[in-house]
């Protein structure tokens, strides 16, 4: 049994749908625990649409390729090709940390699969869904997820936006 942290983003089509559809999809791996969808400015040097985020907890009986593996199955369910680095993409889902039976945090610097994420520390859009899913979680490396919001500027927190879909 492991525990995964996932974090998951769409820019491209019917981003709510797609997000809710890999999440319930991802409800057959395991106990899961998911934020609400947030609206999100485009992170990166590519200019884009705004993404829907969230992020998802689940304990697991993958280990830490079982779970890439995962992540990259419910891309292509969502039809996701691939395209240019950190452009637009129908479904973008990303290890965060995963996390061993014996409480371990899994850590690989394989670009294959890194662990944790290395860039999940400085991205509102991962820390502050994950923090509403889990106000004691942990990046290992980075700390406490709470100190990493509060790091941030307070503009790129603020962006960070519930998304209430319009009726
Ligand atoms: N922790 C990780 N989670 C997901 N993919 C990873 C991870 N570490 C390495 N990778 C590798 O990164 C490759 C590119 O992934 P992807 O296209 O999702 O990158 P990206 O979303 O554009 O960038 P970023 O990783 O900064 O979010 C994947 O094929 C995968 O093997
Ligand atoms: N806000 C936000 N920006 C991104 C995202 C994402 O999920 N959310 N994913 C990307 C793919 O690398 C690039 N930029």
């Amino acid at each position: 049994m492991t525990r995964v942290v996932l974090s998951l983003g769409a820019n491209l089509g019917d981003r709510a749908a797609t997000l809710r559809a890999a999440l319930d999809a991802l409800a057959a791996d395991g106990a899961l625990a998911h934020s609400g969808l947030y609206e999100t400015p485009p992170w990166g040097p590519v200019e884009q649409p705004p993404y829907l985020n969230a992020v998802a907890v689940l304990d697991g009986d993958h280990d830490a390729r079982g779970w890439l593996a995962r992540a990259h199955e419910l891309e292509q369910d969502a039809g996701r090709t691939r395209e240019v680095r950190w452009g637009a993409r129908t479904l973008d889902v990303d290890v965060v940390t995963v996390t061993a039976a014996d409480g371990q945090p899994v850590v690989s610097a394989d670009p294959e699969l890194t662990l944790p994420h290395p860039r999940a520390h400085e991205r509102a859009f991962v820390l502050v869904p994950w923090l509403a899913v889990d106000a004691a979680a942990e990046l290992p490396g980075h700390g406490p997820v709470g100190a990493l919001v509060a790091a941030l500027d307070l503009a790129e927190v603020a962006a960070v936006v519930p998304w209430i879909p319009v009726a």
